[in-house]
């Protein structure tokens, strides 16, 4: 299996050892900081076709050791990007009870408590997510970063599983919802560039779409998702909590993030 870790030997100072291109190019996430933003008019805003999915659809929730991941259904998807992309799973990234920063994309230097991403793959040209993830036009992941505030109530249709997936590899079903309700206010504000996955295999793969307004989630859910999960499986004699499980922002030198709204 993958043996990646985001703490100790295998962390992600050792990832390009075993995953040249976590060492390469376009590597995410990174930091959108002034004088790398550039306003693009071009920029419209994106459709969310087929997000409101039927409560009596299921959406598989699991934890695979790295992240709490949600399968979507094949019928969402992404249009007003050069392709058609098909969404494939969200999950999510944070940090500890000690230290809420666990966002993966920064602003101006600064971590927000966490972030969710919903991955999509260019069915246009691709058969699967598998097919496509190593490809530049590949796929296509949205980034909402999350921050505290009033309680969630569409957050809480996932966060509310947390107890059944708390071990590698546990699953649950989870009813339908309109996925669109996981998205900001403003959805048409947006950082845009070409980056990678933020896990091995860190294929420089992705067109990022990073919302500018964060959404806010509860101090109690927050906790929720910070101590909820292990790494490892129901038996381990050894427990690992699932913290931190973010990568530190890459160097992002001669290129522009592109903005979709004038600062
Ligand atoms: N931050 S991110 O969006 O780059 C990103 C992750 F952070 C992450 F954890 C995963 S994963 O599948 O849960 C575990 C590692 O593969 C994926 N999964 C991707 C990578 C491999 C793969 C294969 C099929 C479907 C999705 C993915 C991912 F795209
Ligand atoms: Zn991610």
């Amino acid at each position: 299996g993958s043996k990646w870790s985001y703490i100790g030997p295998d962390g992600e100072k050792a990832w390009p050892k075993k995953y040249p291109f976590c060492g390469g190019v376009f590597q995410s996430p990174i930091d959108f900081h002034r004088d790398i933003l550039q306003y693009d008019s071009n920029l419209s805003p994106l459709e969310f076709i087929g997000y409101n999915v039927p409560s009596t659809d299921r959406f598989t929730l699991t934890n695979n050791g790295h992240s709490v991941k949600m399968y979507l259904s094949p019928t969402m998807h992404l249009r007003n990007l050069p392709f058609e992309y098909t969404a494939s799973q969200l999950h999510l990234h944070w940090g500890n009870r000690n230290k809420s920063e666990g966002s993966e994309h920064t602003v101006s230097g600064k971590h927000f408590a966490a972030e969710l991403h919903i991955v999509h793959y260019n069915s246009e040209k691709y058969p699967d997510v598998t097919a496509a993830m190593d490809k530049a036009d590949g796929l296509a992941v949205l980034a909402i970063l999350l921050e505290i505030g009033p309680f969630n109530p569409s957050y809480e249709k996932i966060f509310r599983h947390f107890q059944n997936v708390k071990y590698k590899d546990q699953m649950v079903q989870v009813p339908g919802f309109n996925i669109q309700e996981l998205l900001p206010d403003r959805p048409d504000e947006y950082y845009r560039y070409e980056g990678s996955l933020t896990t091995p295999p860190c294929y420089p793969s992705v067109l990022w779409t990073v919302f500018r307004h964060p959404v806010k989630i509860s101090q109690e859910q927050l906790l929720a998702l910070e101590t909820a999960m292990y790494c490892t499986e129901s038996d381990d004699p050894e427990p690992l909590e699932m913290v931190d499980n973010f990568r530190n922002v890459q160097e992002f030198r001669e290129r522009l993030v592109f903005i979709s709204f004038r600062e």
